[in-house]
């Protein structure tokens, strides 16, 4: 098997509050290459780890980390809605081996996915259906969140079951860096809301989704005249963390506790977990090189807002 990685920051913003068209075009260009560079790899299977924001998984049964078996995006800030193609069997197998290798992973057969998993599939492969994905939930903004080492045992579960495979597997990140955009937390919500993370804002109507929406875009116009009216992004944090990947030393993640990454960097850089598994995934295939390595913080999206590929050490180009 061979095996190629692209982690991408996302926000459901762009297209609601953009940057400067230079700022757009140099991401355009990050995206197109990372794009390019997938299709020349012609992956036969995409395994895709990405977070969630209480539109699929809510309190009423919380796992941290879950594979989906059958996927459905919902297709919010205007992403693609649609089922995902998901090899039902091969998803199956994927998740007996993370069970077998001792990671107590959930499954569902009824996945709803929001734009984390849509915008990757849309951008790097040009749909929800473009290709076969194994769908992989990271618990990133439900309190209590799992540890950067689970998510690290995670991918390298995944990492040695893709091993076996006789298929050309492209790991996909969706999510991070340092950002906290108002999602709410279920100890300081009043009634209403908390029914709503306990499950109530499943399937939400069209009403309350423009609502909820439009609760995000305006604190991303505030961000952009106030730096300082959500958790400051932290360039530093994010581009030590882009050393760590490269530099194939993820696992010294697993100091760093989930309250410092908080502190440091804003309550959704729990995101950046979604990458420490693919990273983790890969390692599990052997060395590898980093390339394409992307970053620039963008207040107008609420994110530090990165990319960054790697293939096994002497897998050709694709
Ligand atoms: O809709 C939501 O609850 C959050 C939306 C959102 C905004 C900025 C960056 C993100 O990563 C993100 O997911
Ligand atoms: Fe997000």
């Amino acid at each position: 098997m061979s095996v190629y990685l692209q982690c991408l920051s996302h926000t459901p913003l762009v297209g609601h509050v953009d940057p400067a068209p230079e700022v757009l075009a140099e991401v355009d260009a990050v995206v197109r290459e990372a794009r390019q560079r997938i299709a020349r790899f012609a992956p036969e299977l995409v395994i895709l780890f990405s977070p969630d924001h209480y539109n699929g998984f809510f309190y009423d049964l919380m796992p941290s980390f879950c594979i989906g078996m059958a996927a459905h995006a919902i297709g919010d800030y205007g992403t693609a809605a649609g089922p995902l193609d998901v090899p039902r069997e091969l998803a199956e197998a994927c998740a007996a081996a993370v069970l077998e290798a001792g990671v107590d992973v959930a499954v569902s057969y009824r996945m709803q996915v929001d734009h984390g998993f849509a915008q990757p599939l849309e951008l790097l492969l040009g749909g929800l259906e473009c290709c076969p994905v194994i769908p992989v939930f990271v618990n990133a903004v439900a309190a209590p969140l799992p540890s950067f080492q689970r998510a690290r045992l995670l991918g390298e579960a995944i990492g040695r079951f893709t091993r076996g495979l006789d298929r050309r597997v492209l790991l996909l990140a969706s999510g991070g860096l340092s950002h906290q955009p108002p999602v709410p937390e279920l100890a300081k919500v009043d009634a209403r809301m908390a029914e709503r993370l306990l499950g109530g804002g499943r399937n939400l109507p069209a009403d309350e989704r423009a609502a909820r929406q439009q609760r995000v875009i305006d604190a991303a116009r505030a961000f952009v005249e106030d730096p300082h009216s959500l958790h400051p992004l932290n360039p530093e944090w994010d581009q030590a963390f882009l050393d760590l990947l490269v530099g194939g030393r993820v696992a010294e993640l697993d100091r760093l506790s989930n309250a410092d990454l908080s502190r440091l960097a804003g309550r959704s850089t729990h995101e950046v977990k979604t990458w420490v598994a693919a990273f983790a995934a890969l390692s599990a295939c052997g060395p590898y090189r980093a390339e394409a390595r992307y970053y620039r913080p963008i207040p107008e999206w609420i994110a530090g807002f990165g990319a960054l590929s790697a293939r096994p050490v002497g897998q050709a180009d694709a």
